[in-house]
């Protein structure tokens, strides 16, 4: 508590001497709230356990995550039965490759080739299965009920099943697939592993995480077998640019076949529940905020009436869609981490701070969010605050930044774009009448969107944030979906 350097740095005596109400808070869900909340009372860098430290400095948070002195820490790694993947390596020299090899595959070029898939699972089928709901109502309703946080879930599923396994997986058509439960169990386990490490020790519990990886791996491996079967037929997806890479370039080592297990898998786990949960946060704060939900709809018809918006179109002639996509990573990050990282030998200087090597230094994403050294106004949701070329759009760091920022970022916004610009184009969306929300719904925030309405002055442009409860593991998710993810769909007259 007292002899070390880290003495200095402020913070509550009890975080200095344990960590277990930094780990009560991990496992309640509430981590970046808590860490809000210390950052609030002790400035932008807190001591948040003995070995810990949390900043939400933007300009602290970017010399931190910008350069590979500060290695991924221990809580980083996986089952010794998985190779490390690029998410998972603490090493620098593997980290630089594995980029290499795939971040190609997550270019825009590359991007545009599998565009179409992305358009079949999160616009075509998705129109579809609304238009078959629509058949089975009565005719007197023209309206249906969706819980869009499970239907968001679905269609990014199908999505990484084409790009990442080239496999048609149908969990939108059938509601359902197997990948669903075992997917959750994974995330789950690795959390509570994660959160408290020496249970990784009880071989029981170490035997039940490791099942449904090793069934995830079994399913991996059939797929690329498969593809190589097909090889006729090279397919422009990621499980394609996976089996390429250093076929044709001197620079890059191809993969072998554990590496491919492993990094597909990371698709499945980093692409699914971060974009469908970011699309449903998008959707529940233009639910919540209709003079928003209804700018963003007559801009997106005005522009496009009829054919399918693609991600180019929204790109070129869409930025409020953009900004309001941007506004909701920022005030409810998908993935709001505290990404850790190893300060270095010889320690490093933060602020008025020296951090001793082996610190933990903690970005936390929520709280450079919600700083106002970074952006005006943080807790009201503004989504022009991004239609302007100021500092505040460097500030986003929903993907991280630096040298191990997320390589699905592109991935995941031209699914979010053209998913959620397709949907406003096709159908009127609005609260069910009788949906029992918790959140503080104010009467406008009721108004029926797709009708022209005068909106208060005040209003217009920003918005507020909804109350749903939610709690993150890894992901931050709606805990009842079911009761506060629903939106009335109708066709526009
Ligand atoms: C809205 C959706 C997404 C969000 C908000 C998001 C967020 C993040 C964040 C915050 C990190 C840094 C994590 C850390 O350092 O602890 C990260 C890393 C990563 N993400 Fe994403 N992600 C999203 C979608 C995706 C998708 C679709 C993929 C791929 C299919 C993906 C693949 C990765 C990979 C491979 C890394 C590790 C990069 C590295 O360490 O070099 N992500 N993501």
């Amino acid at each position: 508590r007292w002899v070390t350097p880290l003495s200095e740095v402020p913070g509550a005596f009890l975080h200095s001497i344990t960590s277990i109400p930094m780990r009560y808070h991990m496992l309640r869900g509430q981590l970046p709230e808590f860490i809000q909340k210390l950052h609030e009372k002790y400035g932008p860098i807190v001591r948040i356990s003995p070995q810990r430290v949390s900043i939400c400095d933007i300009s602290n948070v970017k010399q931190v995550l910008g350069s590979h002195a500060f290695v991924k820490a221990p809580s980083y790694d996986i089952p010794g039965i998985l190779e490390p993947n690029t998410f998972s390596t603490r090493s620098p020299e593997l980290s630089i490759e594995r980029r290499k090899q795939l971040g190609p595959g997550f270019s825009h070029k590359h991007l545009n080739s599998m565009e179409r898939n992305i358009l079949k699972h999160g616009v075509v089928n998705l129109q579809q299965k609304i238009d078959e709901l629509f058949k089975k109502t009565s005719h007197d309703t023209d309206a249906v009920v969706v819980q869009y946080h499970k239907w968001f879930s679905l269609i990014a599923l199908d999505t990484i099943g084409a790009l990442g396994f080239g496999q048609n997986f149908c969990a939108l058509q059938n509601e359902h697939h197997e990948l669903i439960p075992v997917l959750t169990r994974i995330r789950i386990f690795n959390y509570i592993t994660m959160t408290l490490p020496w249970l990784k020790s009880l071989p029981r519990l170490l035997g039940r995480r490791l099942k449904p990886l090793a069934a995830l791996m079994t399913f991996s491996a059939a797929a690329i077998d498969q593809r190589r079967k097909d090889n006729g037929h090279p397919k422009a997806d990621l499980l394609q640019m996976m089996l390429d890479s250093g076929r044709n370039d001197d620079h890059r080592e191809p993969l072998n076949d554990p590496q491919m297990v492993s990094e597909t898998i990371l698709h499945l786990i980093a692409g699914v529940d971060t974009t469908s949960v970011a699309m449903t946060w998008t959707l529940s704060l233009l639910l919540h905020n209709p003079h928003i939900l209804h700018r963003l709809t007559m801009d997106i018809r005005q522009e496009f009436p009829t054919r399918i918006i693609t991600f180019e179109d929204c790109r070129q002639r869409l930025p409020y869609l953009s900004a309001v996509i941007n506004e909701s990573l920022r005030i409810l990050s998908p993935a709001p981490s505290i990404l850790p990282r190893i300060a270095p030998t010889g320690g490093v200087r933060l602020g008025n701070y020296l951090l001793p090597a082996g610190t933990w230094i903690c970005s936390s994403v929520h709280s450079v969010h919600m700083n106002p050294a970074a952006f005006s106004s943080p807790t009201t949701f503004n989504p022009d605050r991004f239609m302007c070329q100021n500092q505040e759009r460097h500030n986003l760091i929903a993907f991280a930044t630096g040298v191990r920022a997320c390589l699905g970022r592109n991935l995941a916004l031209v699914e979010m774009h053209v998913v959620l610009a397709n949907l406003l184009r096709n159908y009127n969306l609005r609260f069910p009448a009788d949906q029992n929300t918790n959140s503080s719904i104010s009467s406008v925030s009721k108004m029926d969107s797709s009708t022209t309405v005068e909106f208060d002055d005040k209003l217009r442009g920003a918005g507020m944030v909804p109350d749903i409860p939610r709690r993150t593991w890894m992901t931050m998710n709606p805990i009842k979906p079911e009761r506060d993810c629903l939106v009335l769909v109708s066709r526009p007259e």
